[in-house]
């Protein structure tokens, strides 16, 4: 897979606040790339000097081996976290703008708005003035604007937050169909589930420093416990004998049992008591929002393993 963007020890400071304390990061051409992490931790410091509306304290960042200014900023499409467009503008002018300031060609950008229009639910909305759109509408323009261009190098930042379920899969059907064609696409978001279905690797930072990086599996495998849920009328005492398992929640008749990290399944299935009443028995790795969340909360995950 080739590389297209390369994040070397980024530092960070501002004033004494040192936000990014040597961030590395690689995308690769066709892969959706996740950096995730609590609020604070430096995403949208990371992504602004990637996209070079500040500069880092020192650490390069490279595409398309060019660095610095020589970095070919038509390339790359950005939504950024602060939503905003010029409000007494038509959408198709505002757009055509957009494309304008990629030096890509008009009479194709026209096409490719009305195309992307129709794609995300606004047919017709060509000659609407910004002002007149929901928040939601408006979001989906920007993000137009964003892919309007075919960049090489898509960055996201928290591209669903305020989508209605329906335009979230709208976004994550076009996300994914531009990663298939070799877009290079850095998503930063909090919906964890979304990440998990849509991530083929994931860069979580904490305290601007690295805490995971790896792929979804590897991620998974190395910090995703088993858990497994029990339905059954069992007294908690019962469940306690129970080996290998590091904490319970009762929940009535449903009961989670969070295993012992290295626990093989299969194993730790026979060693269940005979009087167990098993209604139901599922067994699954933990999810990425319950990885999060470990990590997050510097919960035993961290200090077992110390990061990817
Ligand atoms: N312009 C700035 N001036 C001073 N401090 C800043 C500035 N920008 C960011 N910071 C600080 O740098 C740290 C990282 O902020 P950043 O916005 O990168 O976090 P984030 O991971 O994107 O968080 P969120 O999920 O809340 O958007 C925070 O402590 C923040 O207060």
């Amino acid at each position: 897979m080739k590389t297209l963007l390369t994040v070397q020890n980024l530092k960070k400071s501002f004033k004494d606040k040192e936000a990014l304390k040597g961030i590395s990061f690689e995308v690769n051409r066709g892969e959706i790339m996740a950096i995730l992490g609590p609020n604070g931790a430096g995403k949208s410091t990371t992504i602004r000097n990637i996209m070079g509306i500040m500069y880092p304290d020192s650490g390069e960042v490279h595409f398309h081996q060019q660095s610095g200014e020589a970095i070919p900023k038509s390339k790359i499409g950005y939504l950024p976290e602060e939503r905003g467009l010029y409000k007494d503008v038509k959408v198709m002018d505002i757009l055509l703008y957009l494309a304008d300031l990629k030096n890509y060609p008009l009479d194709k950008a026209k096409e490719r708005i009305l195309t992307y229009l129709k794609k995300f639910d606004l047919e017709g909305k060509e000659n609407t003035s910004v002002e007149e759109l929901s928040k939601g509408m408006s979001q989906k323009v920007q993000f137009i604007g964003s892919i309007l261009h075919e960049p090489d190098l898509l960055i996201l930042d928290e591209p669903f937050s305020g989508l209605d379920p329906v335009s979230q899969e709208i976004f994550k059907d076009e996300i994914a169909s531009l990663a298939a064609n070799g877009t290079a696409i850095l998503l930063s978001s909090h919906q964890m589930n979304l990440v998990e279905q849509m991530c083929d690797r994931l860069f979580m930072i904490q305290h601007g420093q690295k805490v995971i990086y790896g792929t979804l599996d590897e991620v998974k495998k190395q910090y995703a416990n088993f858990k497994c849920i029990l339905h059954g009328e069992n007294p908690p005492a019962l469940l306690e004998k129970i080996p290998e398992v590091d904490r319970i929640e009762h929940h009535g008749s449903r009961s989670i049992l969070h295993l012992q990290k290295g626990v093989i399944p299969h194993y730790w299935l026979k060693q269940l008591p005979a009087e167990l009443d098993v209604q139901e028995l599922h067994i699954n790795r933990i999810s990425l929002h319950e990885i999060f969340i470990d990590i997050a909360t510097d919960k035993h995950l961290l200090s077992q393993e110390g990061g990817a």
